[in-house]
């Protein structure tokens, strides 16, 4: 199905979302649409799978103008859309998600469900577990299932925001040999990224939008020149790249010291760590979706309690005093849900602020109000200080989730920093975490972006199979061992050899 949009317009208050786009996205091939923080992408697909009206314009789908009241509208005229937080609900198994999303009289019966899921699922490669509970599988596995459930439901049109964050470099060559097949039936696939890698791999055609609009007019065919992609995203800001500076050797005191810790989580069990994490270094956890390192950033945060051995905070014993005594003790995580686990969505910075300096029941709005302003200049958000969080693109959450960190921190625990964010976003947050970790702060951070641990980490630590390796200078790694490490290649002989 050809995929049409004339004039479309969405504002949001004094904000142009979209302006006047104009674009047509032909079937049975992938499109990429790139763009930075805040061009418009978002807005653009959900009104296209009809989660929000247009002001202005209109949508064609074969040519015949339509107008879309809801994503179930969206769906019966062929379009899903696959969101970066799965929507689907975690308590249920696979089977019952597909049969409560579906529409009346799709399947005659679950066992028919079960049927059409396995065959597709073979057909796209995907390995799947009809009676699996959605909250025991990772994003990428959800994110399969979500794709499937829109196929059985009609789509001829699929979507995609942000597919691969999240998820592991296997789970992604899934996904794109899964994407090939799906348009090689002749369904239409519109692909939203910022990583120009994976455009380049995967995309038919590329559609650029800046502040709202589409750059140059039209479509583009790929390949495209990577320069000249990130001139149209960005203008100057994409090019310059990340400066490398020695670092100071450590005076102080280590943030977290671990003493013959053993620790379990769900399945995953991690034996005798001994570790210290220094002050003013950045760690990065690498490793298969799974291998432990959340567990670690949970255990340094005190949301798990050992079964054996000592976790020391700043020297002081802080073993099973849970997770509030580890925030008073200037420890901070900041989790890769930004919207769901780490703010408010409904609340504004002023509203976290104020939150966060309750005096007893004494709520001070106006000094809250200060801060938020204040957050909002240093870290350059694009927000007032009233704009719900949930309303912000996913680069401003991520700096206002920062912003919120008090100054005066010791650790900072990063679940996927820069989750969903664009190159120039990206950079503006580790910008920010590199000033934390020269003001003395250890930041410990977990990535599958594997280019991300190389270029930012000071340590990198390999997580396998719940075995958490020993620290290595990031200066003594190469991008090949980390990868071999990461799939357990070699991972005995490092671990034995300390
Ligand atoms: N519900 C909303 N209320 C107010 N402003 C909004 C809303 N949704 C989006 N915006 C604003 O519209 C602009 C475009 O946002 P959009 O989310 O479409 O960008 P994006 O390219 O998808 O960004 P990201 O890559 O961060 O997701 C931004 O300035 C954003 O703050």
């Amino acid at each position: 199905m050809r995929i049409t949009v004339e004039h479309l317009t969405k504002r949001f208050g004094s904000v142009l979302a979209n302006n006047r786009l104009t674009i047509s996205f032909a079937a049975g091939q992938i499109h990429g649409v790139l763009g930075e923080n805040g061009a418009g992408k978002s807005t653009l697909m959900k009104l296209l799978s009809g989660y929000m009206q247009p002001d202005e314009g209109q949508i064609l789908f074969d040519g015949v103008p339509s107008r879309l009241c809801g994503p179930a509208d969206a769906l019966k005229a062929g379009v899903g859309m696959v969101h970066q937080e799965p929507l689907d609900v975690p308590a249920f198994s696979v089977l019952e998600n597909l049969l409560c999303a579906a529409p009346r009289g799709v399947f005659s019966s679950r066992r028919a469900a079960q049927t059409a899921l396995l065959e597709l699922a073979e057909r796209l490669g995907f390995a799947v577990d009809p009676a699996a509970r959605l909250d025991q599988l990772t994003i990428g596995q959800r994110q399969q299932i979500e794709i499937m459930r829109l196929l059985l439901c009609g789509a001829q049109v699929l979507i995609l925001d942000e597919p691969t964050t999240g998820i592991t470099a296997a789970q992604t060559r899934a996904l794109f040999a899964a994407l090939r097949q799906i348009a090689a039936e002749g369904r239409t696939i519109l692909f939203v990224s910022h990583k120009l890698e994976e455009v380049a791999e995967l995309c038919d055609t590329v559609t650029v939008l800046r502040n709202g609009e589409v750059v140059p007019p039209g479509q583009l065919p790929m390949p495209q020149p990577q320069e000249y992609l990130l001139a149209l995203m960005f203008g100057d800001a994409g090019a310059s790249s990340a400066v490398y500076r020695p670092l100071p050797a450590i005076t102080a005191p280590p943030v977290w010291e671990l003493r013959q810790v053993t620790v379990r989580s769900g399945s995953l069990q991690i034996h005798d760590l001994n570790h210290t994490f220094a002050a003013g270094r950045i760690i990065g956890l690498a490793g298969l979706d799974g291998s432990g390192q959340q567990v670690l950033l949970r255990l340094l945060a005190g949301q798990i309690t050992p079964e054996r051995g000592q976790v020391l905070v700043n020297g002081r014993d802080l073993t099973g005093a849970g997770s509030l005594a580890f925030r008073q003790a200037g420890i901070e995580y900041l989790p890769a849900d930004r919207l769901h686990d780490g703010m408010i969505g409904a609340f504004s910075l002023t509203d976290h602020f104020a939150l966060l300096q309750r005096n007893g029941m004494i709520v001070d709005r106006r000094s809250a109000e200060e801060l938020a302003r204040q957050a909002i200049a240093d870290y350059q958000i694009k927000a007032t200080p009233i704009t719900p969080i949930a309303a912000l693109s996913g680069g401003n959450q991520q700096r206002a989730m920062l912003a919120l960190v008090p100054p005066n921190a010791r650790g900072i625990l990063a679940e996927q920093p820069t989750r969903g964010l664009d190159v120039a976003s990206a950079r503006a947050i580790w910008g920010r975490l590199q000033a934390r970790r020269d003001a003395g702060c250890c930041v410990v951070f977990a990535s599958p972006d594997l280019d991300e641990i190389m270029e930012y980490s000071d340590e990198v630590i390999v997580c396998f199979a719940g075995r958490i390796g020993p620290p290595m200078p990031r200066a003594l790694l190469s991008s090949g061992r980390l990868a071999e490490l990461i799939g357990g290649v070699g991972f005995e002989a490092l671990v034995e050899a300390v």
